[in-house]
């Protein structure tokens, strides 16, 4: 990946900044306004945003047509975090959606069913190191949950600080058993550090997702408000999390979760190969065509 910043010699208030990322063959372009340290991210998959008055950066996800994880989405997550994370001013992160009634349908099932190995390692490596740049951010991340979250989508959420979730008739959870695969040790571990063991234990095997309420009741979501509400709501308990001591909030965050992110550190590589013959398996390829099917029939 090559980073170039232009910064031009004008005046403080011409001062805009342009970056350019090469990623993948790929130019993303950003502009940014250097005296006040906003910058805003675009790409095909989602928008980096900073309000530099708040210091709070929106990360919304807008990949058509449900926010499925594929291997340039979760780059571009990546990317876009490790921007925030690097940004001095930035100290929150609101995670969103601009799609209507999806937060994210969780990995897309296409880079699991009939994969190119190579391919298949680099998407879990990239899904790994996603989660771990989430779960072990400086940043008081908060979910804002306008929609579905299943999965690989309930993962992102739990791996915030605090999750706020539209009423409604949205479902959130762990449902990997309903493909016929098994959620792998350091998402089960996630969810046990929200809800604890025996609830993890309960709905992992059912594959069980929550609609709203009971996602609150077992504390799997901390707020419930109106769909239009949910940003906002996530920008207002965040300015409560800013206004603890920032290094106290930090090695406390740190204390409660490094250990469940250091034991995927160093398995990281086991737990690729673990996936792939997982994956590659006959029997999970199968179930994983029924259920591609069963979506696509659904539809009709
Ligand atoms: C020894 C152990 C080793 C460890 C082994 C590890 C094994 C792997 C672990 C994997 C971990 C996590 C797995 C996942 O995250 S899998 C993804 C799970 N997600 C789901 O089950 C959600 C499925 N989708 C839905 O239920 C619905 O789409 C929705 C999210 C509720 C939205 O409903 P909708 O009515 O608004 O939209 P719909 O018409 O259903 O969908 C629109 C099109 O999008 C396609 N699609 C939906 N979800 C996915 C997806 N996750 N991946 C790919 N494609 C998806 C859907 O098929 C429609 O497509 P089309 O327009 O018909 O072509």
């Amino acid at each position: 990946m090559a980073v170039r910043t232009l910064l031009g010699l004008l005046r403080p208030w011409q001062q805009f900044r342009t970056t350019i990322i090469t990623l993948r063959g790929k130019t993303l372009v950003e502009h940014g306004c250097a005296r006040s340290m906003s910058t805003d991210t675009t790409t095909d998959n989602l928008t980096l945003s900073l309000d530099s008055k708040t210091g709070i950066a929106t990360l919304e996800m807008h990949r058509k047509p449900v926010n499925g994880l594929n291997l340039e989405m979760l780059t571009d997550l990546n990317i876009a975090l490790e921007k925030a994370e690097n940004e001095k001013s930035c100290k929150g992160l609101v995670l969103t959606s601009g799609l209507p009634k999806i937060f994210s349908a969780g990995l897309d099932i296409l880079e699991m069913y009939q994969p190119k190995p190579e391919r298949l390692a680099e998407f879990w490596r990239t899904l790994q190191n996603m989660w771990m740049r989430l779960y072990g951010s400086r940043l008081v991340t908060i979910a804002a949950i306008a929609g579905h979250s299943p999965a690989g989508g309930c993962l992102m959420a739990m791996s915030c600080d605090y999750r706020v979730m539209a009423t409604g008739k949205y479902a959130i959870g762990l449902n990997e058993t309903l493909l016929g695969i098994v959620a792998p040790f350091w998402f089960r571990d996630t969810m046990v550090n929200t809800i604890g063991h025996r609830e993890t234990e309960r709905a992992l095997q059912l594959g069980h997702l929550y609609g709203a309420d009971e996602a609150l009741k077992v504390g799997l979501v901390d707020h419930l408000c109106d769909q239009e509400e949910v940003v906002k709501a996530a920008t207002e308990e965040m300015s409560r999390w800013l206004k603890v001591n920032a290094v106290a909030r930090q090695l406390s965050k740190s204390a409660m979760r490094q250990a469940t992110i250091d034991k995927l550190v160093v398995r990281q590589e086991q737990d690729i190969e673990d996936f792939m013959t997982f994956v590659q398996r006959d029997a999970v390829q199968k179930a994983l065509g029924f259920y591609l099917q069963s979506l696509r029939e659904k539809r009709g």
